[in-house]
């Protein structure tokens, strides 16, 4: 199907009612790595919706313009669809889409544009899995307020910084660790202060701050978390 993000045809599978895990958190905060962990262990489908934000910006990239200027981020955010195969490109993971996506994501229209099919993703699941979980930004204040497990998943920006300095370096992509910090500042700043749908924690929602705890022990704790509010223990 290539209908745009956000004109998607209406569900005809039946309707249980899937389980929704909601993890926000700032970049390099662990949230990717932790949503797959617990997507395995629990069965659930898994979405990434970074990825999205990252497409739309590096569309506007390719076709020559600037993803702070809201026609072109909005335009490059109605014409992407569930299969364009852009969302499959290693392209997204530089720290150039990273940048472009948090510019292209200050505009109301791209955030609109995107959250029908992130809202159906996690109502629907892929594959008729049981649940869903989504890591983004704004999943437990937006798309899924009524998420039954919402993580706020954090650590100090030097920890998130080296973090992504080692993962660059073990992907041999030179990096200088002063500018991943200050590049990773000036994310954070556009996330948090932007007028739509900033990054925070949700009031309902767990806080984890991982500064001082490896990727086993944040997969216990969250696991621990989504138990007390879901009853559901992992499989795997
Ligand atoms: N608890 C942890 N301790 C140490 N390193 C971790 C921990 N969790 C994740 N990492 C590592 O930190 C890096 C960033 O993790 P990850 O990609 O999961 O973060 P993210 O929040 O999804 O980032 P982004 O928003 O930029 O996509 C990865 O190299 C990952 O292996
Ligand atoms: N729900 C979301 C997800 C992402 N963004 C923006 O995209 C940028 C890239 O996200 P990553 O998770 O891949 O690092 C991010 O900096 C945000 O600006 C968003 O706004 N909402």
């Amino acid at each position: 199907m290539t209908q745009p993000l956000s004109n998607q045809e209406p569900s005809r599978e039946p309707l249980a009612k899937a389980v929704v895990v909601a993890i926000d958190g700032p970049a390099a905060s662990g949230k990717g790595t932790l949503s797959q962990r617990i997507a395995d262990a629990f069965g659930f489908a898994h979405l990434d919706t970074g990825v999205l934000y990252r497409a739309v910006g590096v569309s506007v990239l390719r076709a020559g313009g600037d993803p702070s200027d809201n026609a072109a981020a909005a335009r490059a955010a109605y014409e992407l669809y569930p299969e364009h195969p852009i969302l499959q490109e290693v392209a997204l993971r530089t720290d150039e889409a990273a940048q472009a996506a948090s510019k292209v994501a200050a505009v109301p229209e791209v955030r609109a544009a995107l959250l029908d099919f992130q809202r159906r993703f996690a109502a629907h699941p892929p594959g008729g899995a049981p649940g869903a979980v989504l890591d983004g930004r704004d999943i437990g204040t937006v798309v899924c307020p009524d998420a039954q497990a919402k993580l706020f998943v954090t650590a100090s920006v030097e920890v998130r910084a080296e973090r992504r300095l080692k993962e660059l370096q073990r992907r041999g992509i030179p990096a200088i660790s002063s500018d991943v910090l200050e590049d990773m500042k000036a994310r954070d700043a556009r996330d948090s202060q932007r007028a739509v749908a900033p990054l925070r924690p949700a009031v309902d929602a767990f806080v984890l701050d991982t500064s001082a705890l490896d990727a086993d022990q944040v997969f216990s704790m969250a696991v621990a978390h989504i138990g007390s509010k879901t009853g559901l223990k992992p499989a795997a």
